[in-house]
């Protein structure tokens, strides 16, 4: 992998557009001065036993632009495996590695035929066993199987170029439609925890439905908890819900931008899995533009909404929390939902 890139050490203002700065100043005062590292990983220099029991009034637009970068991270992936799934479905799971963090973001891939370039391009001194080792196979893996590029079970067979560069053959999965696409942040809480302040738990379970029942998907799974802001302030960020502040003010009276996250390593890892144009699941227009990027690599041809079940449903989250989260999400980062009259 490259030596890691020297990330710019961005200014205040760049990280937080002037609304979110406002809130921040009225709320705990002016900080202009304080080094800020990234929006991840700004620590929270106020502690939490100094902030208002009663969170003060915050601007209404507070949204904060999702960074666009210039140039895209470096990803690669690591390995992939197939997992059989409690639900029926069996899906791929890849191990990224990129440039600008130590985490081990994920792509879900349902189908077996979509195929990361950097995963597949053969390497130096690679060999049949190591290919199969990190997931480098066509088709299936059985007992005594030796060749990774020809499965003489489904008898199919990749191809490189002069370079060792895998050549993708169009694919059969998609049946000439755009891939369907999720790009799920972490939520230990609602994924693990089930939480009923959020709808993550849900939503993810709903993608991964849609797209076993469609035969083709993928799930990029960033580990950027709590909209960029780790465990530990997400945390905090709930105490201070139960005291009156809703999920923005909540980060702000943190000292963190309303949504730290980035989907820049999204759109590389879509890139990397040939993933170009796609229908992406999603309620949240910043996302959309997001990993768009600049230049439009990745192209979302269609948004697929994704409704709470309990909106149209007999089940689903059912909570005075999820309420206010939903709300939240719709009235101050401007999410495509329509609240239904009665629920
Ligand atoms: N700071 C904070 N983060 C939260 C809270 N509840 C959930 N999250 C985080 O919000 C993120 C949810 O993001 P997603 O569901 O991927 O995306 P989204 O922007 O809500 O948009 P959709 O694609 O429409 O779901 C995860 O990183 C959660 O950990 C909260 O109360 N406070």
């Amino acid at each position: 992998m490259a030596s890691r890139i020297e990330q710019p050490v961005p200014s205040r203002k760049q990280v937080n557009t002037s609304d979110s700065n406002e809130a921040h100043d009225m709320i705990a005062g002016n900080f202009n001065n304080m080094p800020l590292l990234s929006p991840t990983l700004t620590p929270s220099q106020v502690p939490v036993s100094e902030t208002p029991q009663v969170p003060p009034k915050v601007p209404d637009e507070v949204r904060n632009a999702l960074p666009i970068h210039e140039k895209l991270p470096e990803v690669r992936c690591m390995a992939r495996a197939r997992i059989p799934t409690t639900h029926g479905p069996e899906i791929f799971l890849h191990l990224y590695e990129n440039n600008i963090d130590n985490k081990e973001h994920l792509a879900i891939v349902f189908g077996e035929d979509v195929r990361s370039k950097s995963l597949f391009a053969k390497r130096p001194n690679d060999t049949q066993q190591d290919r199969m080792t990190r997931g480098a196979y066509v088709g299936k893996l059985f007992p005594g199987r030796v060749d990774a590029d020809h499965d003489s079970h489904s008898k199919k067979s990749l191809k490189f170029d002069s370079d060792g560069q895998l050549i993708r053959e169009p694919s059969t999965t998609f049946m000439n439609n755009p891939c369907l696409v999720r790009i799920h942040s972490e939520c230990y809480t609602g994924e693990t925890a089930w939480s009923a302040r959020c709808d993550c738990g849900e939503q993810f379970d709903e993608a991964g439905r849609i797209m076993g029942n469609a035969g083709h998907g993928c799930i990029v799974y960033l580990r950027q908890e709590g909209r960029g802001i780790g465990l530990g302030e997400k945390l905090k960020a709930y105490n201070l819900q139960d005291l009156g502040a809703d999920t923005v003010q909540a980060n702000l009276i943190l000292r963190h931008p309303a949504d730290g996250r980035s989907f820049s390593l999204a759109t590389a890892i879509l890139l990397d899995l040939g993933l170009a144009e796609i229908n992406l699941l999603t309620n949240n227009p910043d996302k959309i533009l997001a990993v768009e990027g600049k230049n439009r690599d990745v192209k979302v041809l269609e948004r697929v909404p994704m409704i709470p079940l309990a909106w149209r449903t007999d089940n689903g989250i059912k909570s005075k929390e999820i309420e206010g989260y939903l709300s939240t999400k719709i009235e101050r980062m401007g999410h495509l939902l329509e609240k239904p009259l009665k629920i």
